[in-house]
């Protein structure tokens, strides 16, 4: 109790020391206030639980809609930030700049590299460079394209499980359910070659502390905003004994479950790698390991590494919670976005399964090279990616002062246009990934229209023009720059594996209570008037005959 006691104490000044920072930190981000957008709703949180919280889809279509492409919010305590979607901005932010000015934000790191350890997440600048230059061959098409094998047999595995929850007739099922277990299935069998038996509804161990990780976080998500400086004033065995008897839930939750999660990934880690040490290239032929997983790949290109580019054990152990923790929930509810758009337009449902019906094997399976050129396919994952991105924004904060230049000039507060904007260090800017994904001006008045039929033939000259940052399709729903997502390839294979074997067995429409989507961390299915925190997509499912 003493140490608390202590602790607490310690507390007063470090407070009163944040309390100062927040506010110098208002009084620099003054220029900003230039930037018109919505009026404040609450001197503590600004416009933060419109933005995120409950009708935050709503709400950002809204000021979208008023504001344009660069929209001036209100953040912490009077602090102003930038939600933006100029092409030209986003250039400087995600490619230009990216380095040197705009990282992601120091609360987001430091919580990622106490919880998950120091991987992709946690990682910046020149460091994170090092880090993606061992880690982006892992992901190169001929490494994903080994695991389709294991995706496809994982989906038919989640066949036979629907198969017979329908016995011979139509039931509602909750989609949602059987596809996050079949996404934490597909990344940690081809993340670890390891599975948690997550198709069979195993909630133990690894599975349920993956689950339960984000809205654990979430519920510190003001509090994380303190960590980076916690952690610069105090050690880390203080912390470490604070965080395990704190009479706070959510703050033992998050180390019960980041301590779960790093004894697991250590374990199947150590194995492998003695493995590998003893046997070398020997041991890929057995052991009953699936050797094609990227933790494998990884292992190999590690050793094999000039000594300059390779990564510390706990660097590279760290990547396995990161690419489960990143790559689960996001492929989940986009497939569920999928179905639910083909539930509401049946029309493109059978039309996607007569495209499928010509080349489609054994339970629906499609050869590798068949499935990437399936045009109807293709456009209806397009178009569902990038009307409904699963992460709406992400957020970036100035290290330096910088002027941001814009491909439109908008009009400020007083009416006059402006070509560019001073943007001072400590500025927090989100990436309106939502915003360039559904911009009139690049994508033409039916933008905010869910047509795949656009992509079967030229798009307009508006989308090349705009110069779209983005690694997908000239969308953001991947990101762009050397932060963009490590995975999307996978999650675009893993898309296509699980939509062609399930459409060729089962037909999928809407259910009679009304199907919501709330913004969390991700943006997920609900049903509507439901009060429970956890996704749901109940669709009727029924046999193709
Ligand atoms: C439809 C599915 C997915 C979507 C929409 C998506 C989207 C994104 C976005 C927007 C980012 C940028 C986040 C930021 O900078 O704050 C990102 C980063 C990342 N994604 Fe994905 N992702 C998906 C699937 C996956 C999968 C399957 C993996 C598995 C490996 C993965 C691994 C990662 C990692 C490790 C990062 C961090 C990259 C870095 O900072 O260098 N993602 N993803």
């Amino acid at each position: 109790m003493n140490v608390l006691s202590t602790f607490f104490k310690a507390l007063v000044p470090f407070v009163v020391f944040v309390v100062y920072k927040l506010v110098q930190r208002a009084w620099r981000l003054h220029p900003l206030k230039r930037i018109p957008g919505p009026p404040s709703a609450s001197f503590v949180t600004g416009n933060f639980s419109q933005w995120f919280g409950d009708g935050a889809i709503e709400f950002r279509k809204a000021m979208s809609e008023r504001y344009g492409r660069v929209i001036g919010l209100n953040g912490l305590l009077g602090a102003k930030i930038l939600a933006i979607s100029d092409p030209l901005a986003l250039q400087d932010i995600l490619v230009k700049y990216h380095v040197d000015v705009f990282d992601e934000a120091k609360y987001f790191l430091e919580f990622n590299r106490v919880a998950i350890g120091p991987g992709l997440l946690a990682s910046s600048g020149q460091h994170h460079r090092k880090q993606r230059k061992l880690l982006n061959p892992a992901f190169s098409t001929a490494n994903i394209r080994r695991l389709v094998p294991t995706l496809q047999s994982i989906t038919v595995h989640l066949q036979e499980i629907l198969r017979s929850e329908l016995g011979n007739g139509a039931k509602e099922l909750d989609m949602s359910e059987y596809l996050g277990r079949l996404a934490l299935e597909s990344i940690s069998q081809a993340g670890m070659g390891h599975s948690f038996r997550s198709l069979e509804g195993n909630d133990a161990g690894y599975g349920a502390a993956l689950k339960s990780f984000v809205p654990a976080a979430a519920r510190l998500h003001v509090w994380r905003l303190f960590l980076p400086y916690v952690t610069q004033t105090f050690p880390p065995t203080l912390l470490r004994f604070v965080a395990e008897n704190v009479p706070w839930r959510a703050v033992r939750a998050v180390v019960e479950i980041s301590d779960t999660m790093h004894v697991t990934t250590k374990e199947i880690w150590a194995q492998k790698k003695a493995l590998y040490t003893r046997d070398g290239d020997k041991v890929m032929a057995g052991h009953g390991i699936d050797w094609k997983d990227i933790m494998s790949i990884l292992i190999k290109a590690n050793l094999e590494a000039p000594e300059a580019d390779r990564l510390p054990d706990d660097e590279l152990l760290a990547q396995m919670t990161t690419f489960l923790l990143a790559g689960t929930d996001t492929t989940s509810t986009a497939l569920c976005r999928i179905l639910h758009v083909l539930a509401l337009h049946q029309d493109a449902q059978e039309k996607l399964r007569e495209e499928l019906a010509t080349v489609a094997g054994e339970y629906g399976k499609v050869e590798h090279d068949t499935l990437r050129d399936l045009p109807y396919l293709e456009a209806v994952c397009r178009e569902t990616l990038r009307l409904y991105p699963p992460a709406p924004l992400v957020q970036r904060d100035a290290q330096e002062d910088h002027i941001l230049p814009l491909a439109h000039a908008i009009a400020d507060v007083d009416g006059e246009l402006v070509t560019e904007i001073f943007v001072p260090r400590g500025a927090t800017v989100l990436v309106n990934i939502e915003g360039v994904n559904r911009d009139p001006g690049i994508w033409g008045p039916d933008a905010m229209e869910w047509r795949p039929e656009r992509w079967l033939s030229p798009l307009p000259n508006s989308v090349a023009d705009a110069r779209v940052p983005g690694i997908y399709a000239n969308t953001l729903t991947f990101l762009g720059g050397t932060r963009a997502c490590i995975g999307y390839m996978f999650a675009q294979l893993e898309m296509k594996v699980v939509l062609s074997q399930l459409l060729s067995s089962f037909r999928f429409a809407l259910p009679e209570r009304e199907i919501i989507w709330r913004q969390g961390a991700i943006i997920t299915p609900s049903v509507k008037g439901s009060d429970s925190n956890r996704p749901q997509l109940p669709l009727r499912v029924t046999l193709v005959k």
